[in-house]
């Protein structure tokens, strides 16, 4: 690791030969210096996210939205289908003009950066290649368009593993090496900013993984990788923090052990052939009961012991008692319900 520290300010610059890396002590410099490359202003790696708002006719997709999202960390951006994080993705990127708000990228908008390959790496729509291109080609076009020297696009490919396919119609390409694609051609400017749309969609469990290392270890070296996805478990193992949305609100911007510990609550699961009665019971006993998809009673804020006492007590017949714990993607589910039956509703849609 040679970042010795993300302070505020304009710390002093330290050069390491072997990795060929120009690093900032206040983490706010260019990540790397690129062979035969001049120097690359700096700018910070924070993303800040400011009352931001998208209309889409009678639809609102991002609703005052606020949050920041800061370096050396992976943040998780999570929300249901139609929760709004691919439209603030592309405000992100200028791809989407806001109703309101702005997004700022190091204290700039994404069009006043120079040179954005080398700050603000996306992978937003992993087809989006010329189909009878070939790997190595659609690099080499964008590399050459940014000013960025070939001999990176060698380096990733060898990132993404796509050396041996490089030579290839990226049109014939599967979904997954469709993603190490756009992938690469995040990476291409070596940006300390890393915006990943949904990157695990239609990848196998070997991609999965991948994709979850590498963006853990970009972060590790100082950077700030946003990624958004619609599964909680999956955000849970790859990310240090968590903004979740739904119908484009903020819902919770926390640390996943924050967001467990808040959620992740455990519960009395009664199985019984008088379910009204045992309700009766565990309410007037002053114990929260609800009712699962499949009948079941699920008791909250009391031990199965105590639960088991009520049920002898009023001579009712249980079938089943026993302590749950609710899983990360019924907390998630639960989080963000609403804008589930909001969406399903069809309301302004
Ligand atoms: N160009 C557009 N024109 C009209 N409505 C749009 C447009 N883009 C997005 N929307 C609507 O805005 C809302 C948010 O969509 P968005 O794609 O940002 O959500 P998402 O969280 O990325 O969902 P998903 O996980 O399904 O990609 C949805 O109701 C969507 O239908």
């Amino acid at each position: 690791m040679v970042i010795t520290g993300l302070r505020p300010g304009n710390g002093p610059r330290r050069w390491n030969a072997a990795r060929r890396k120009t690093t900032f002590e206040d983490g706010t410099g260019d990540f790397r210096r690129l062979p035969g490359a001049g120097p690359v202003r700096s700018v910070g790696r924070v993303i800040e996210v400011r009352n931001l708002s998208k209309r889409y006719g009678g639809t609102v997709a991002v609703d005052e939205l606020s949050f920041a999202v800061r370096p050396g960390r992976v943040t998780g951006f999570l929300g249901p289908n139609g929760a709004g994080k691919s439209t603030t993705m592309r405000m992100m990127l200028d791809l989407d003009r806001p109703t309101a708000g702005r997004v700022l990228i190091g204290g700039r908008r994404y069009r006043d950066l120079p040179e954005p390959l080398r700050h603000v790496g996306a992978l937003l729509d992993a087809g989006a290649v010329h189909a009878g291109r070939s790997a190595r080609h659609h690099l080499l076009w964008l590399a050459r368009s940014n000013r960025i020297p070939a001999a990176r696009v060698r380096e990733v490919l060898e990132l993404t593993g796509l050396e041996s396919v490089a030579g290839r119609r990226a049109g014939g390409f599967s979904l997954g090496m469709s993603q190490r694609l756009g992938i690469a051609a995040a990476l291409l400017g070596d940006p300390p900013v890393l915006l990943f749309d949904e990157p695990v969609n239609g990848l196998d469990p070997e991609g999965v993984l991948w994709i979850r290392r590498l963006m853990r270890g970009m972060a590790a070296e100082g950077r700030t990788v946003f990624v958004s996805s619609h599964l909680m478990g999956e955000t849970a193992l790859a990310a240090d923090h968590l903004i979740v949305i739904g119908r484009g609100r903020l819902l919770a911007d926390t640390t996943v052990p924050e967001f467990i510990e808040a959620n992740s609550r455990s519960y009395v699961r009664i199985r019984t052939p008088q379910p009204e009665r045992m309700r009766d019971v565990l309410t007037e006993a002053g114990i929260p009961v609800r009712q699962a998809a499949d009948g079941a009673l699920e008791a909250h804020g009391a031990e199965a012991a105590k639960v088991g006492e009520l049920a002898a007590a009023g001579g009712l017949t249980v079938h089943e008692v026993g302590t749950r714990t609710a899983s990360l993607e019924e907390a998630f589910m639960r989080l963000t319900g609403e804008s589930v039956e909001y969406r399903a509703g069809g309301a302004d849609r």
